[in-house]
């Protein structure tokens, strides 16, 4: 027997009707080869139409086979849709958890094609980036149209057979900060007092970065918000002042685009030669130990700070934690709510925030978060009050 709503606010609203209209959650992520032979396959996929020069292509390949050739994105996915799948259960609410990524199988639209054949018409997707930019957002966006096509395609329809919606960008969200604060205390019980905190997340073009403006603040000034908050935090939990920084990884257009910096490599030099003697290095751009964190961090950061004599722990991504994944659950509920007030004007709570941004949108404005500012790829989008721009 399953208690009604347990673990909800509202203990007499039963639990199925607090994620109508939505049939199927759809966990939307990036993808990573499953073995050698998948890499370069999958590189494609991922830079396809990019730009990217061959020499980072090959580089970028040679990180997946020091891992075996398999990322460990697929592992961490999976392990996150059974984590969601324990807590609406865990919540009594009945809600099958699907997962398709953008650049490797299981694709979006398998998954899309499988929550239809169960007869999903109405899908919620939470995609595995916090923060909004194309990277982040509209892309996925994209990826949600063009599955949504391929699927009428196949199913012989002139329509779309399903809608797809999404969980707002959730960098501010209390249950990603504390999760993160945390981490990030756990980090620092392991490296001497007065240690400083590198923030890192991966960097994107300079002309991506204006381009996320329009959904309410930078893709690096989000950032900035979760660091400040997680820094003012950790500070109250142990005691005393967090001097922070926020650095990036992973560039990886021609040396002749700019991209968001420092690097964190040359951030770690830096603070070593005006005498920063330990970090604890928190990866609040990511939400797991994917590649980017098992390689440009583990792997190469940390070399780079043994190298220049700097201690340095990194501290944990997000993961399973069941701050973030009560937090996931609890964004799906508030998307949910969402579409019930749009459809039938039911009355709606805030949206949960911390720190100093508002809560994004859930149904991102025309023109929302482009590749480049002002430019429209012609390109069709989920998820927007207007498809085409
Ligand atoms: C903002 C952002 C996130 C964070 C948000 C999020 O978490 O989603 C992210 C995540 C990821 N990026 C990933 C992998 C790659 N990203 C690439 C290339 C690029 N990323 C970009 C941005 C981002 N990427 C950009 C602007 C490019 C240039 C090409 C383009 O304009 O689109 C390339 C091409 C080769 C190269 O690195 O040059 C690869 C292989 C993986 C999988 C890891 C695994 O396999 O475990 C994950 C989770
Ligand atoms: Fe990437």
């Amino acid at each position: 027997m399953r208690a009604p709503g347990v673990g909800c606010d509202d203990r007499s609203v039963p639990p199925h009707t607090l994620t109508a209209p939505y049939d199927a959650l759809m966990l939307a992520s990036f993808g990573g080869p499953d073995g050698p032979d998948d890499v370069l396959p999958f590189l494609r996929n991922v830079t396809a139409g990019k730009g990217i020069p061959d020499e980072r292509l090959a580089e970028v390949a040679e990180h997946y086979h020091h891992f075996g050739g398999a990322s460990p994105i697929n592992g961490q996915n999976l392990a996150l849709q059974r984590a969601l799948v324990a807590e609406l259960e865990r919540r009594g609410i009945d809600l099958p958890v699907v997962w398709g990524n953008r650049n490797w199988s299981p694709y979006t639209r398998d998954a899309l094609a499988a929550a239809h054949a169960d007869g999903a018409r109405r899908v919620l997707a939470l995609v595995t980036s916090a923060y909004s930019s194309y990277s982040g957002c509209r892309q996925y966006r994209e990826d949600f149209w063009s599955s949504l096509d391929a699927l009428a395609m196949d199913l012989g329809e002139a329509e779309h057979p399903l809608v797809v919606d999404k969980v707002r960008s959730y960098f501010n969200h209390p249950g990603f900060v504390a999760a993160n604060v945390d981490a990030v205390v756990e980090a620092y019980a392991q490296v001497p007092d007065g240690a400083r905190v590198v923030f890192v997340t991966h960097s994107i073009p300079d002309t991506m970065e204006a381009a996320s403006e329009v959904s309410g603040a930078t893709y690096s000034a989000q950032h900035l918000s979760v660091a400040a908050e997680v820094a003012a935090r950790v500070a109250e939990r142990v005691g005393h002042a967090v001097e922070w920084d926020l650095a990036y990884c992973s560039r990886s257009g021609p040396p002749s685009q700019p991209w968001l910096e420092p690097d964190v490599n040359d951030h770690l030099e830096e603070l070593s030669a005006a005498g920063t003697s330990a970090v604890v290095i928190s990866p609040i751009g990511f939400i797991s130990d994917h590649m980017e964190v098992a390689f440009d961090l583990d792997t190469e950061a940390l070399e780079t700070a043994a190298r220049l004599g700097l201690t340095a722990v990194r501290a944990d991504t997000v993961g399973v934690r069941t701050q973030f994944v009560s937090g996931l659950v609890d964004l799906v509920l508030e998307r949910a709510a969402l579409a019930r007030a749009i459809d039938s004007g039911e009355a709606l709570a805030p949206a949960a925030t911390v720190g100093d941004l508002p809560a994004f949108r859930s149904v991102c404005a025309p023109g929302c978060c482009r590749r480049q500012d002002g430019v429209a790829s012609g390109v069709p989008a989920a998820c927007s009050t207007d498809s085409r721009s």
